[in-house]
């Protein structure tokens, strides 16, 4: 199968990541920009969405317009850091059902624990896209897509603000079918497993405890 990453160039999205990354950006601002860089990064890759030919009437006369023929959407956040995403998309995709995996990277082993998942029931009707700012070792990424194809999965999109080749090759390997999307590939972790530069630890930035 190909290998599928995509990386967003689209100016807004490169400019309000370079806010983010800056160590002065509290939590309220990283908050809001979180939510709009995943809300531009849902409308692009929205771009294929099927769309249906229906009759309405104008005032003027009656006319052929193009309605969303009905896919059945899912979000799924990756906890906690996941969830400052979820806002943002749903403000493009409001019928969209939200899922959630909670798992958090054990700061010594570096092993992704999972704690909560709760999934749509018609998850495998569903195209999920699985979102979480962070693609570092791809544990936790690679942890929460075996859990969520567990509960009957099988169309997911993988949506991360940064990512490092690691990560990617790890989802490559675990995963090959899901396609990652990103905002940036950065050069590496350093030797806490932090993206380098990155933009430290998402979760507690977002939410401000540790
Ligand atoms: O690719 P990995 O090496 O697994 O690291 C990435 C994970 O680390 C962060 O979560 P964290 O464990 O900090 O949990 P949190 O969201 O609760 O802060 C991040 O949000 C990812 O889920
Ligand atoms: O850089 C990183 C790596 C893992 N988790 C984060 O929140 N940040
Ligand atoms: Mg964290």
């Amino acid at each position: 199968m190909e290998k599928h990453v995509h990386v967003f160039h689209h100016p807004l999205i490169q400019h309000k990541l370079g806010i983010i990354r800056e160590e002065s950006t509290g939590p309220k601002e990283f908050r809001e920009l979180v939510n709009e860089i995943a809300k531009l990064m849902a409308y692009e890759i929205t771009l294929d969405l099927p769309l249906t030919d229906v009759t309405v009437q104008t005032p003027v006369a009656k006319t052929t317009v193009k309605r969303l023929s009905g896919k059945k959407l899912g979000i799924v956040p990756i906890m906690r850091a996941g969830l400052g995403m979820v806002d943002g998309i749903l403000s493009l995709i409001p019928v969209a059902k939200v899922g959630h995996i909670g798992l958090y990277r054990d700061p010594e082993t570096l092993e992704a624990i999972e704690y909560y998942a709760k999934l749509p029931e018609d998850a495998g009707e569903r195209e999920l896209i699985v979102v979480d700012p962070m693609l570092a070792t791809g544990g936790s990424a690679s942890a929460a897509l075996t859990a969520i194809k567990k509960r009957g999965a099988k169309n997911i999109k993988f949506l991360c603000l940064i990512s490092v080749k690691e990560g990617i090759d790890r989802i490559h390997q675990d995963h090959p079918d899901v396609p990652i999307y990103t905002g940036a590939i950065d050069p590496g972790l350093n030797e806490k497993s932090y993206i380098d530069p990155g933009f430290g630890d998402a979760g507690d930035r977002l939410f401000g405890t540790k």
